[in-house]
């Protein structure tokens, strides 16, 4: 688990959603709340983290001299001026892991002291209940150990995959944005229950019972999930018209294009772009 990463001192430079979604994994999987550094642009926001978590609150200098492992998580539009503060003060012996949409590690490497090595990962918000899901991709300095160590930390709070850093947009259009579908899907299927006449509690209790019974179907049962809806879907009954809506709606051809419209959109941060 991260949290036995044998006291080895991680900080997060940007402890924002993500960043703070993952330093509360970390620590419940065990990581001691000293070895724990994190920076923020505001002091109340350095304070609430401290109260909230026991953890130091550095400058973004001390976190690159005090830290083995430095964890950048600020948009990819900050991570310029990051860099161009920090760089010099980042010794080559550090590991870099860079959560930032789109930014590939030879950004990093270009601005960072010859052999830093650099680790690309995307992972998502459900690391918050330790079901996240990270792809992993190692920069040209960066080795087995250097891997095996960023995977360490995000198996503390949940899956961990290595892909090759070309299935990087890719992988952030599917899983890295991937929670925000399905909340959409639930908003949608709740306002349908108004529109049936449920009172909304009742709604939101039926498709957010059904969501995790469907997901848990899903990853446990090992069944495509073709097979899974054909199960649901009885000859002239309800949810073949519920389909057939979907189809004359094109839901499925929206998907195709809004992953190929999040997977472009990455791509384009990967200067940091705005
Ligand atoms: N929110 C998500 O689900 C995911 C986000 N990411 C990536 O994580 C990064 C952060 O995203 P969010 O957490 O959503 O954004 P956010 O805006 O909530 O967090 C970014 C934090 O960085 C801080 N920050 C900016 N510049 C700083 C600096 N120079 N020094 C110290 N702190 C600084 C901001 O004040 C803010 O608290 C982005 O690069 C994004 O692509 C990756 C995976 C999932
Ligand atoms: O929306 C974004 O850009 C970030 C990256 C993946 C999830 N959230």
């Amino acid at each position: 688990m991260g949290g036995s990463a044998t006291g080895q001192k991680i900080a997060f430079l940007g402890t924002g959603k993500i960043g703070e979604a993952l330093l509360s994994g970390l620590l419940r999987a065990g990581k001691a709340p000293g070895d724990v550094m994190v920076t923020a642009r505001r002091t109340e926001r350095a304070e609430e983290l401290t109260a909230r978590y026991g953890v130091t609150a550095v400058s973004n200098a001390d976190a690159a001299k005090l830290a083995d492992t430095l964890i950048l998580a600020v948009k990819p539009q900050d991570m310029g001026a990051l860099l161009e503060e920090l760089a010099p003060q980042i010794a080559a012996d550090k590991l870099v892991i860079s959560a930032a949409a789109g930014i590939p590690t030879a950004w990093f490497e270009t601005r960072l002291a010859a052999g830093t090595p650099v680790v690309r990962v995307m992972p998502n918000t459900p690391v918050l209940v330790d079901e996240g899901m990270s792809v992993i991709s190692g920069g040209s300095h960066a080795t087995e150990a250097h891997l095996v160590r960023t995977e360490e930390i995000f198996r503390s709070v949940g899956k961990a995959l290595r892909v090759p850093e070309s299935q990087q947009d890719a992988a952030t259009a599917l899983s890295g944005s991937g929670p925000a579908y399905f909340y959409f899907l639930v908003e949608a299927m709740i306002d349908a229950g108004i529109l049936l006449g449920l009172p909304r509690q009742v709604a939101h209790e039926l498709i957010v019972q059904s969501a995790i019974g469907a997901s848990i179907m899903l990853r446990d049962s090992g069944e495509h999930p073709v097979k899974l809806r054909e199960a649901v879907t009885s000859p002239a009954g309800t949810t073949i018209a519920a389909i057939r809506e979907l189809e004359n709606h094109g839901v499925r051809a929206a998907l195709l294009g809004a992953l190929e419209a999040a997977r472009d959109r990455s791509r384009e941060l990967a200067t940091g772009g705005k």
